[in-house]
């Protein structure tokens, strides 16, 4: 077994929990060396189309149709597409819970343990702009690095929360149709490919953390709406954070009941509960998973949220007019909103007493309304597709004004280019980046400064 150092006690339930022949071939997996997955943005690019365009070696996840193996000596998050928002990387198993959840477009979803956005980001591509994605932390620091990542993806219909279940049930209800509980877990699933989760498993194992699966699922069930479903996942094997929590939720409410996940090849069919679904890092080529699938039968039907939509159009400010002007895709003015000079598209629906919750985001930022003018956000650039701003100029990846461009620098075109006045949104082979401001054949640099190229 490879150096990581591994208590006994937790060898031994191992023992207990998969026998001995099995324990043996658990064991023997950490001599093999951890995969590296990276999950593409459906928003952007279908898996097909980016096969084709990357320099990456890649090998297609059984299981999931837009996940991929890369290898480890490849170095995917220095690459313009990455900055593009084309992928994210993820180990493979941990893309099984966003993947069976079936969302859609349309569909109020609420991811509540939700950071570093591995799984939102998924959730966020299926909704292909149409519904909600609440996405909540209750770190801040970490719902920050999610609102990155969210935004980077390119997902305009979104709220970042930093809030305690308790006060989003308050401010919701029961207003979801899907939710996702990727919980805080102790990690078990995960020794091979991070031996530091075996430092913190030390002072916090499975009976820790059951404490708080069982409160958060308690609130996030009472977030379900009749008919909604709700994914259950942590990447830990201990039964007290899998399948006894599932079996509370059970016996505690009779209006949900379980929801059989398929199996594939490789999966484990729960512990004790059959219709969940186990990953064992010595059946499939992932790490250690567990997922169970919930539908609310009946219940209290939610009080119909805001719908900007529908609301009255309104004017807004000519220089934001001017520049909206450039965007082709429509935008509905009523979900326009200005606080502090920062200007949002809000979602399609909003809770009323949504005010009153800890926001990181509240719709798709699109710039700020500074003197006399406006500047676009880099959340716009990356929620918009090439075709749908007026000035554009794409470079191929190979030049090296991308590399430039994602450091800061000023650009410059060449004749054949021609020249460029005002906002210009900044692409790599078609795909945004960000904006720059043309003067000629100078592109000054409006890359946000928080996320260049090191
Ligand atoms: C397993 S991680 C989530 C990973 C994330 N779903 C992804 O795919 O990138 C669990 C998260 O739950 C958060 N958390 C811990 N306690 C929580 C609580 N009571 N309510 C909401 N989030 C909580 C942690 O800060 C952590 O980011």
């Amino acid at each position: 077994m490879k150096e990581i150092k591994i208590s006994e006690e937790f060898l031994s339930r191992m023992r207990d929990l998969l026998g001995e022949e099995e324990f043996e071939a658990y064991v023997k997996s950490f001599d093999e060396e951890r995969l590296y997955g990276l999950r593409v943005n459906t928003l952007k690019i279908s898996p097909e189309e980016f096969v084709k365009i990357t320099s990456l070696k890649l090998h297609p996840v059984a299981w999931v149709n837009n996940g991929f193996y890369y290898e480890g000596e490849e170095r995917p998050a220095k690459d313009p597409y990455y900055y593009a928002g084309l992928y994210y990387l993820q180990e493979p198993s941990a893309m099984t819970p966003a993947h069976m959840l079936p969302v859609v477009p349309g569909d109020k979803v609420l991811d509540l343990c939700a950071a570093p956005g591995g799984k939102s980001t998924e959730l966020g591509a299926k909704l292909k702009g149409k519904g909600i994605l609440v996405s909540n932390d209750i770190s801040n620091s970490r719902a920050r690095a999610l609102l990155k990542n969210l935004e980077l993806w390119g997902i305009e219909n979104i709220c970042v929360t930093s809030e305690e279940p308790r006060k989003l049930k308050s401010a919701f209800g029961s207003f979801f149709n899907k939710i996702l509980v990727d919980a805080p877990c102790s990690g078990e699933g995960m020794f091979r490919k991070d031996a530091d989760m075996v430092k913190s498993y030390e002072e916090h194992g499975p009976e820790y953390y059951a404490a708080i699966q069982k409160e958060i699922v308690g609130h996030a069930v009472d977030m379900l709406a009749p008919g909604g479903l709700m994914m259950y996942s942590t990447c830990t094997f201990s039964v007290c954070e899998n399948e006894d929590i599932i079996r509370l939720i059970l016996e505690n409410h009779e209006d949900m009941e379980l929801v059989k996940l398929p199996l594939f090849e490789g999966a484990s069919d729960g512990i004790g509960l059959s219709g969940c679904l186990r990953l064992f890092p010595h059946k499939i080529k992932g790490e250690g998973h567990f997922m169970a699938l919930l539908k609310k039968k009946s219940g209290q039907v939610p009080a119909e949220m805001s719908r900007w939509g529908s609301k009255k159009e309104k004017a807004l400010p000519e220089e934001l007019s001017k520049f909206l002007s450039m965007i082709s895709k429509p935008l509905i003015s009523s979900r326009i909103e200005i606080k502090n000079d920062c200007v949002y598209y809000l979602p399609e629906y909003f809770p009323e007493n949504g005010g009153k919750l800890r926001y990181l985001r509240t719709g798709l930022c699109l710039g700020e309304m500074k003197k006399e003018r406006f500047e676009p956000s880099q959340a716009l650039a990356q929620s918009l597709k090439m075709e749908e701003f007026k000035q554009t100029i794409s470079f191929k990846k190979e030049d090296e004004r991308v590399i430039r461009y994602l450091k800061g620098e000023t650009v410059f075109l060449t004749e054949s280019e021609g020249s460029k006045k005002g906002w210009c949104l900044i692409c790599v082979d078609g795909f945004p980046l960000g904006f720059a401001k043309g003067n000629g054949d100078t592109l000054k640099n409006k890359y946000y400064p928080g996320w260049r190229w090191q």
